[in-house]
């Protein structure tokens, strides 16, 4: 049997970033069963996101390993600014807003790059409003002249235990590909610039393969281990 001091708690909280207006906070479906002793016994951890995909693979990440920390994932709807910066001065801005909005409990945030070499790095954090303008033939042609079509998704997570006097803590995690004309599978919907990014050794893009191949390379995986392995130690100490 797990001991309750080694589980934790998570959940999300979903936030419009869509908008400026601050929503009135509404939980939304629970997606992930959780013993109710680890309900009762953990604190609860809320991620702060405004993007149900990520929501979605953050549950996924979390709960496909059953010998792993049980989760459970409900969510809420605030409102948080799109910055600008460096990924780990973003992040860690994020996390300082979201826990003030959270009334300084433990919260998680997430800020998600798409980085092309032959620019240097760019859109990098800047990517939801060029792939919103440009979409992905756009983005396949900021790189025509290049024959460098190398790029790389970068995660960054940034936690906060939500005491007064601490800094969030960032964890990020990278997974290196190249830039190719749209191609996804035919089911479903893709999410945002899946289908234009081949992960390197695999001749699928994000959007081609299944979620659990997605799930088990991604910059957002990668950064979500760490993530994992300082809140198990946190609550088992
Ligand atoms: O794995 C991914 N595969 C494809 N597209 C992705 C992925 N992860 C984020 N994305 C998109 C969403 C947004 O267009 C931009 C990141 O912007 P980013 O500010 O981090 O996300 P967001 O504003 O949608 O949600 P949040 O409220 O957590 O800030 O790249
Ligand atoms: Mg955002």
């Amino acid at each position: 049997m797990t001991s309750p001091r080694s589980q934790v708690l998570l959940s999300t909280c979903f936030v419009s970033s869509f908008t400026s207006k601050v929503l009135t906070p509404k939980y939304l479906s629970s997606t992930i069963p959780c013993p109710s002793s680890a309900r009762m016994s953990v604190p609860a951890v809320t991620f702060v996101t405004g993007n149900k995909n990520k929501l979605r693979e953050v549950s996924q990440i979390l709960n496909a390993d059953s010998s792993q920390t049980p989760f459970t994932i409900t969510s809420q709807k605030v409102d948080l600014p799109e910055l600008q910066g460096d990924p780990d001065d973003i992040v860690r801005e994020k996390c300082r807003i979201a826990v003030g909005e959270r009334s300084r409990a433990l919260t998680l945030v997430e800020d998600t790059c798409l980085c092309f070499n032959a620019l240097k790095g760019l859109p990098g954090p800047y990517i939801k409003w060029f792939w919103d303008r440009l979409g992905h033939d756009g983005l396949n042609q900021m790189l025509a002249g290049f024959d460098d079509k190398s790029a790389y998704a970068l995660c960054t997570f940034a936690y906060s235990s939500g005491k007064a006097g601490t800094e969030p803590i960032v964890f990020s995690g990278a997974t290196e590909g190249k830039i190719v004309p749209p191609r996804h599978s035919p089911n479903g919907k893709a999410f945002g610039w899946d289908p234009i990014f081949e992960p390197a050794g695999f001749d699928q893009t994000f959007a081609e393969m299944d979620k659990e191949t997605k799930n088990s390379i991604s910059h957002r995986f990668k950064a979500l281990a760490k993530v994992r392995e300082h809140l198990t130690k946190e609550f088992s100490d």
